[in-house]
């Protein structure tokens, strides 16, 4: 018998995310399961397709990973894929303090879903982008903000009430940001599969 697909992510924040954006649709089809699997070193597609393929081998079976990457536009696209050391070690201060030196705060928040259908097979990738600036930390708590949410400010939000990431609600977060957007991609795409 054929597994089920599987969602391979250790972080319970991105689950939670994907479910508030998809709704119910999938809660009988698709289950969740952490592996500890390589992150290699490479461009956040290079990454993400990495992860997918060793994520189908440890489950043996179909999977989809989600990789998130924020590229600081004053730093050529870093800390990119390896924003997550980054983030652990320096915090929010420390995101803000290695742009202290450069008047360009811009920053591209992406998300890419890779889909592989099992061991050794090719992996398909759905790629959400967000752009905003970096700033000092607002929100910090609120609405079940994480990671860098609080120092994250939408581009579309320097026109508006100027709120990050960790400041707007959740249904508000998902409609502009790099998740809902990745995940408005792969929806009919999983749908094809489970038909
Ligand atoms: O097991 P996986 O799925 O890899 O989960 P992870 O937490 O290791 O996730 P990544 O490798 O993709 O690293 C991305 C980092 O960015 C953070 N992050 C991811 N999505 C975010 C979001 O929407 N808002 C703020 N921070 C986010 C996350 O907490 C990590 O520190
Ligand atoms: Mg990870």
């Amino acid at each position: 018998m054929t597994k089920p697909i599987c969602f391979v992510t250790g972080n319970p924040n991105k689950a939670r995310e994907f479910k508030h954006i998809v709704g119910d649709e999938f809660s009988s089809s698709i289950v969740h399961q952490k592996f500890d699997v390589p992150e290699i070193q490479g461009t956040p597609s290079e990454v993400a397709i990495a992860k997918a393929s060793a994520a189908a081998a440890a489950y043996g079976g179909p999977v989809f990973t989600e990789d998130v990457s924020l590229c600081f536009h004053s730093l050529k696209g870093l800390p990119g894929p390896y924003i997550k050391d980054f983030f652990t070690k320096l915090g929010h201060d420390g995101l803000n303090n290695m742009l202290a030196g450069f008047e360009d705060k811009g920053v591209t928040a992406m998300c890419v879903f890779a889909y592989c259908p099992g061991p050794s097979e090719p992996v398909t990738l759905f790629i959400g982008e967000c752009e905003g600036y970096v700033v000092p930390a607002r929100g910090n708590g609120n609405f079940g903000a994480f990671g860098w949410d609080p120092i994250f400010e939408p581009v579309s939000e320097r026109e508006g009430e100027g709120r990050t990431f960790a400041q707007m609600s959740a249904e508000d977060k998902h409609a502009i940001s790099h998740r809902g957007n990745a995940v408005r991609k792969v929806v009919p795409f999983i749908r094809s599969l489970l038909q």
